[in-house]
């Protein structure tokens, strides 16, 4: 079992308790009289369904109907544990939560992917699209590298893959290419790395530096594990 006291109300009381699968016993728990009393708010079997290994809870330090529970997925419920959503992230089995306990929109999550941070939990989307009709993003100036010599374009490469492109897509907050005009080049492996891409009928897309006998820098014809996750490129 875990327990959480809520920190705004230390009457409060969360108890996430895993019992009898069979019978379905096991769920969340609450004490509005610091722990005297307690009745079952939640029944939902991804509460526990982790129990076997680890199972936690935790109450928000502003707000004492907000409650997350880190199973497999990573849970929050709004309505002090009735109902839940799934928070969207990089990996799954989540561990750990900390949450700023100054500004709860501040937090990070552990899970066996590493740690992930979130600063606002109320941007529920994001979308990238091009200001005007004609491009949605034209690609790299190559007047900018064509100087370059190897080592320095995989310089280029790798830092703006861990600058830009892997950091949209391991955002855990849905990022959606609104593809409006040209994409080409780096700004089409933009729209790649965005979780969703939504075309216009005016959206032209291409990888145009292999004319020039360049191979595209981040991703968009060579495999790697985030391409196999999203198995949609
Ligand atoms: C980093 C890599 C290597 O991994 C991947 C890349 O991103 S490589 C770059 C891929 N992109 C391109 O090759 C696109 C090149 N541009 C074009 O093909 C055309 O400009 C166009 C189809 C986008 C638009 O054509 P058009 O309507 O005929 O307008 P233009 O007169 O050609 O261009 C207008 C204006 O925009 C400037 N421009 C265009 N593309 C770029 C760019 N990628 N970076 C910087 N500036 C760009 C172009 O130079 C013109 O500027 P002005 O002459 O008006 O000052």
């Amino acid at each position: 079992m875990a327990i959480s006291v809520s920190p705004v109300n230390s009457n409060k009381v969360f108890a996430l308790i895993e019992s009898d699968s069979d019978q379905d016993k096991g769920g969340l728990f609450v004490s509005n009289n610091a722990g005297k009393t307690w009745s079952m708010v939640s029944g939902d079997n991804r509460l526990v369904q982790r129990a076997w290994y680890y199972i936690e809870v935790f109450t928000d330090p502003k707000d004492e109907d907000i409650v997350y529970v880190l199973s497999a997925p990573a849970l929050r419920s709004e309505d002090g544990g009735k109902t839940w959503k799934r928070l969207t992230g990089t990996h799954g089995d989540f561990h750990d939560l900390w949450i700023n306990p100054d500004n709860n929109k501040n937090m990070v999550i552990a899970n066996d992917g590493g740690a992930e941070l979130d600063e606002d939990n109320e941007t529920k989307a994001i979308i990238i699209t091009g200001n005007g009709e004609k491009a949605f993003v034209a690609g790299a100036d190559i007047s900018e590298f064509a100087h370059f010599d190897v080592s320095q374009g995989g310089e280029l490469a790798a830092k703006g893959q861990e600058l830009l492109f892997d950091f949209v897509e391991n955002l855990s907050t849905p990022v959606i290419a609104a593809v409006n005009g040209f994409a080409l080049g780096g700004g089409l492996e933009l729209a790649m790395a965005c979780h969703f891409r939504v075309a216009g009928v005016n959206a032209k897309m291409g990888l145009p530096e292999t004319t020039l006998g360049l191979i595209p820098g981040y991703g968009s014809c060579h495999g790697n594990d985030t391409d196999r996750k999203h198995g949609d490129r």
